[in-house]
């Protein structure tokens, strides 16, 4: 098994966890609570501050050009298309401008912004892969599940799950595993405590949405 696949299976409980949660359930049924959405990306957007500049460390550390276009074209795509997405629908659900830039952080969202300063940090590539391949391949299998249909209409909860699923993000965390699975390093140790302190997050942070 490749390194990537060893250690989302001795993270199977909470991965699972992640990817049938209550929050995904609902997202991809269109039955989720405009406040549950609202709690949720407020803090997921403080989420995508860190994993904007995790991204940056990814392309100031990787070992060919190839590949620092590879997260140049992302950075590119959240800038867009995902930054887009948060403020269209902070203004549908009316979100505060407070709350759009200085929320009150709940735990979880801590821990990941710890995680990923760590990461950033230690300007390991392999350690900053760890994260990423959590954050996305995750993501990547929760989205995924709207492929055996979705009962969601509205844009607010179709265009999240379409920011996580299809050809084009998939090829994404495949780039992404192939890296981390071809990244020789000192800290291996390192990067898999932070690959379960991760996926550990992500239960936590969805958790997070109903409290
Ligand atoms: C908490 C969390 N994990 C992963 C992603 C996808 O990168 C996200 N937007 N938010």
């Amino acid at each position: 098994m490749t390194r990537s696949a060893n250690l989302k299976a001795a993270n199977d409980e909470n991965w699972r966890a992640a990817i049938r949660h209550r929050f995904v359930n609902e997202l991809l049924d269109g039955t989720l609570d405009d406040k549950v959405l609202a709690a949720y990306l407020v803090q997921d957007y403080q989420f995508f501050d860190a994993f904007v500049a995790l991204l940056g460390q990814a392309c100031a550390s990787a070992p060919t050009l190839a590949a620092r276009m590879r997260y140049a074209a992302q950075l590119g795509m959240l800038a867009s298309d995902e930054d887009t997405y948060f403020t269209d629908t902070f203004d549908a659900l009316g979100v505060p401008d407070q709350d759009r830039t200085h929320p009150e952080l709940r735990t979880p969202t801590r821990e990941f912004e710890a995680i990923m300063r760590e990461a950033t940090a230690s300007r390991s590539y392999t350690q900053v892969l760890a994260v990423l391949v959590v954050a996305e391949w995750l993501y990547l299998d929760w989205g995924s599940r709207a492929d055996d249909g979705m009962t969601a209409t509205r844009p607010e909860h179709v265009r999240w799950i379409d920011l996580h699923r299809g050809p084009e993000f998939a090829a994404w965390v495949e780039f992404l595993r192939a890296e981390f699975d071809a990244a020789r390093g000192t800290d291996d140790a390192a990067a898999e405590a932070l690959f379960a302190r991760a996926v550990a997050a992500e239960v936590a942070f969805f958790d997070a949405a109903y409290t």
